[in-house]
């Protein structure tokens, strides 16, 4: 699938230090250690409809912080993001909408690649759909019921389970409790109620075909399509190798979503941990809900774009708290950032500013400690406030100050 249009990103002078981040396994930041030239990162997309709310946006513009952090601490990185172009809750919508779910998943796909580019997110490397993986997934699921880490049910429905008992360590991403675990489990797709299956958590790997409902070729599992989990963990394996640097997407998805994905990833390749980190962006919230497709209370990208909301302030304000923190969306937020954009806009354009290179270093040394954005926006106020000010004697701050914030926050001043 086609990724969307890269940008420039500025190389600024000397370079960054290692990237903190929290690591939900371990419970704790520590530096990110890309090893072999280059940094890996596989982020979870969207599933193509109502696509791209606030919250989307939020988690990509999470891990574009990444990316560009990796960058100027001198990695290359190779990005891989997938579309669940094929899943249940898109099969739905679709139905409730009387529409192909094939072409609302285009539709909706070339929508968010558009918000993207608006928001400045460097392209993935690979943007990976689930149904152009469904062969390598097929093979992969054969794979696991030959090792024995999978099962087919006896119900004639040609539906495949993994068994969590292969994966001795499953649950150490996401530190839970076997209740909470059942408790997510059933809130966000699984299905511990399935007569047949070996462990109420057991996910689902292979779907065998049903009527009324789109199925491919699967080889030795005969036809249907694939689950949720191994979509992932087959497409990263691909692309990106047997172990990653960061396994990456919202907080909704660090149960059973990346747990499972992680163990189908360790029992096929027999290494672990599969990803060196684990991490969470937490979730954007409106009127003090999460903002999710089921509830509908969604702010659109491309709204706020067709409103003639400058792109930039919308990034600016996704900044202004900690990308773990669930938060809100409120005018205020994002008033508050429109009018700080304006004033960084101002003292850009100054003559003469305080030291470039001193702010460079905190905004750099701010962000590697697990990409602490309100700590680095402060520095830059701070900058600003004297700018505007009048004080400093630096000429060429306010130039290094713009492609600061171009080249590790995504602004384009
Ligand atoms: N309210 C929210 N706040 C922050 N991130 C969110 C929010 N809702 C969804 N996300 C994140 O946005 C990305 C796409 O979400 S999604 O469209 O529901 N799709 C999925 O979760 C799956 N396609 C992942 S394989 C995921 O990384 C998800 O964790
Ligand atoms: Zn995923």
């Amino acid at each position: 699938m086609e990724t969307w249009s890269g940008l420039d990103v500025p190389r600024l002078p000397g370079a960054g230090q290692p990237l903190a981040l929290f690591d939900s396994a371990r419970q704790g930041a520590f530096p990110s250690r890309p090893v072999g030239g280059h940094a890996t990162m596989y982020v979870c997309g969207i599933t193509p409809y109502d696509a791209t709310h606030l919250g989307h946006a939020a988690t990509m513009i999470t891990f574009d912080l990444v990316n560009r952090m990796w960058r100027d601490a001198g990695h290359d990185v190779v990005y891989v993001q997938n579309v669940t172009d094929i899943d249940d809750p898109l099969l739905e919508r679709a139905a409730r909408d009387g529409e192909d779910w094939k072409v609302l998943a285009m539709r909706e796909t070339a929508l968010f690649r558009e918000d993207m580019e608006a928001l400045r997110i460097i392209p993935p490397s690979h943007y990976v759909g689930a149904v152009e993986s469904i062969p390598v997934i097929a093979e992969k699921v054969v794979e696991l019921l030959d090792q024995g880490a999978a099962y087919r049910l006896e119900d004639g429905t040609g539906d495949v389970y993994f068994d969590i008992a292969a994966a001795p360590r499953f649950g150490y991403e996401s530190n839970l409790s076997r209740e909470q675990m059942l408790a997510f489990f059933a809130e966000r797709g699984g299905d511990p109620e399935r007569a047949g299956k070996r462990d109420k958590l057991d996910p689902l790997l292979w779907r065998g075909r049903r009527d009324g409902e789109p199925s491919w070729p699967g080889g030795a599992l005969g036809a249907g399509r694939p689950g949720w989990h191994i979509e992932c963990a087959v497409i990263a394996l691909e692309l990106l190798g047997e172990t990653i640097d960061v396994q990456g997407g919202g907080n909704d998805l660090l149960f059973p979503h990346h747990e499972c994905s992680a163990a189908h990833a360790e029992v096929l390749t027999g290494k672990a941990p599969f990803a060196a980190h684990y991490v969470h962006a937490g979730m954007i919230g409106l009127d003090g809900e999460k903002m999710s497709k089921s509830r509908g209370n969604l702010v659109f990208v491309s709204r706020l774009r067709s409103d003639k909301v400058d792109p930039m302030a919308v990034r600016l304000a996704l900044l202004s708290d900690h990308y773990r923190a669930d938060r809100q969306w409120t005018d205020e937020v994002f008033e508050t950032a429109a009018h700080r954009l304006g004033r960084w806009r101002q003292a850009a354009r100054a003559a003469v500013a305080p030291s470039g290179a001193e702010l460079l270093a905190g905004v750099r040394a701010k962000l590697a400690e697990d990409l602490d954005t309100p700590g680095a926006l402060a520095l830059i106020d701070a900058w600003v406030d004297n700018t505007l000010a009048g004080v400093g004697t630096d000429h060429q701050a306010p130039a290094l100050m713009t492609e600061t914030l171009d080249a590790l926050l995504g602004l384009k001043l």
